[in-house]
């Protein structure tokens, strides 16, 4: 059995809860070039099109809030899957499954049936914010697969952009996440970006009574309400960090402080009225260091939620589908 010889079970047989399961080399004797493959392929991808590398990041935080780390977010529509990617958050909106399957392939040739695509998913966000700026870090791997995915979970798991800060607080502590991880893990936006459709209400009837959101900042108001109208454009895109969309840095808490940030729930880790989250934005503004290594520290947590380990779950063989 493939990285078996590293015994899942020496390592506290978690039976799917906690992180006990995984450690950084559990692919170094089955498959020890498994990184350099997966940032060989990130870096053409992200080279082409860096907002890939966001893309990627977030493809990860999707899988592991539905039923842990697991790859359940890969599953296309089967007889026995109802798939995750039809969910109102993932809909017209996640991507990368593309990539995952170039990494896939490769790995299938050069090590069969060895690396599961939830450790290629956590693999593949740790590359991204890597080769997008970012910090690194020694990245637990033995997940397993699912045979299973979630569209409900999907659905009431993974928080919307109009969230409270309460909202927020709530969905990432029954992930096991406390108010650090969520603002570090926030600082993802500090790449990519989104749709009008994701934060539109804050331009044209945040309370119900037809007026724009206060928080915002006028000028940059004016910016958002150009590229999105009224009506249509639902689709039309701005980044989330407009000062440096492919650039992973601390940008995103600045532009927070001066009322620039996209979405609601960026907006009210400081606005909202919590203490804690409101003064974390703050410092990760004024030092990006103390931000890094606080995003790395949560990334690892959030990766470590409920994986499937030992003979739970499988490796599959292509992402989309259980073997
Ligand atoms: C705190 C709660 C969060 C909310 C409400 C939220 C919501 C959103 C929304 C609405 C979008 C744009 C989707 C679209 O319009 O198509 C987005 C994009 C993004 N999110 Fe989040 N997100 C959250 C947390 C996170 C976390 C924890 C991560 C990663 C660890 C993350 C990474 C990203 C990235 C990188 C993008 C840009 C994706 C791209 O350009 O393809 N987000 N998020
Ligand atoms: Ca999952
Ligand atoms: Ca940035």
């Amino acid at each position: 059995h493939p990285g078996f010889n590293f015994g899942w079970g020496g390592h506290g047989g978690n039976g799917g809860g906690g992180s006990f399961g995984l450690f950084p080399e559990f692919y170094q004797f089955s498959c020890p070039q498994v990184n350099d493959i997966v940032m060989s392929v990130l870096e053409r991808a992200i080279a082409r099109e860096p907002r890939m590398a966001a893309s990627l990041l977030r493809l990860h935080f999707h899988d592991c809030f539905v039923q842990g780390c697991d790859a359940s977010v890969l599953l296309d529509d089967s007889a026995t899957v109802v798939s995750e990617k039809n969910s109102l958050p993932n809909k017209n909106s996640l991507r990368g499954f593309e990539v995952i399957d170039e990494i896939k392939a490769k790995l299938e040739e050069a090590c069969p049936q060895t690396v599961s695509c939830a450790d290629i998913a956590a693999l593949a966000a740790r590359g991204s914010t890597v080769l997008s700026g970012g910090p690194n870090w020694e990245l637990p791997l033995g997940r397993r697969d699912s045979k299973t995915a979630s569209l409900s979970a999907s659905n009431n798991n993974i928080p919307p952009p109009n969230s409270t800060i309460q909202n927020l607080m709530t969905l990432f502590q029954r992930q096991g996440l406390n108010e650090v991880d969520l603002v570090a893990l926030s600082g993802s936006h500090t790449i990519g970006v989104a749709r009008c459709v994701s934060f539109k209400q804050r331009l044209y009837n945040q309370n119900g009574n037809n007026q724009p959101d206060e928080t915002l900042e006028r000028t940059y108001y004016y910016g958002l309400k150009s590229v999105c109208p009224r009506s249509g454009g639902d689709s039309n895109i701005s980044p989330l960090d407009f000062a440096s969309p492919a650039r992973f840095d601390n940008t995103y808490f600045k532009l927070i402080l001066w009322g620039k940030g996209l979405l609601n729930s960026d907006e009210v880790l400081l606005t909202g009225s919590v203490g804690t989250t409101m003064e974390l934005v703050k410092r990760y503004a004024e030092d990006e260091g103390l931000f890094f290594n606080q995003f790395a520290k949560s990334m690892i947590k959030m990766g470590n939620i409920s994986p499937l380990t030992g003979f739970s779950g499988e490796v599959r063989k292509n992402c989309r589908r259980v073997n």
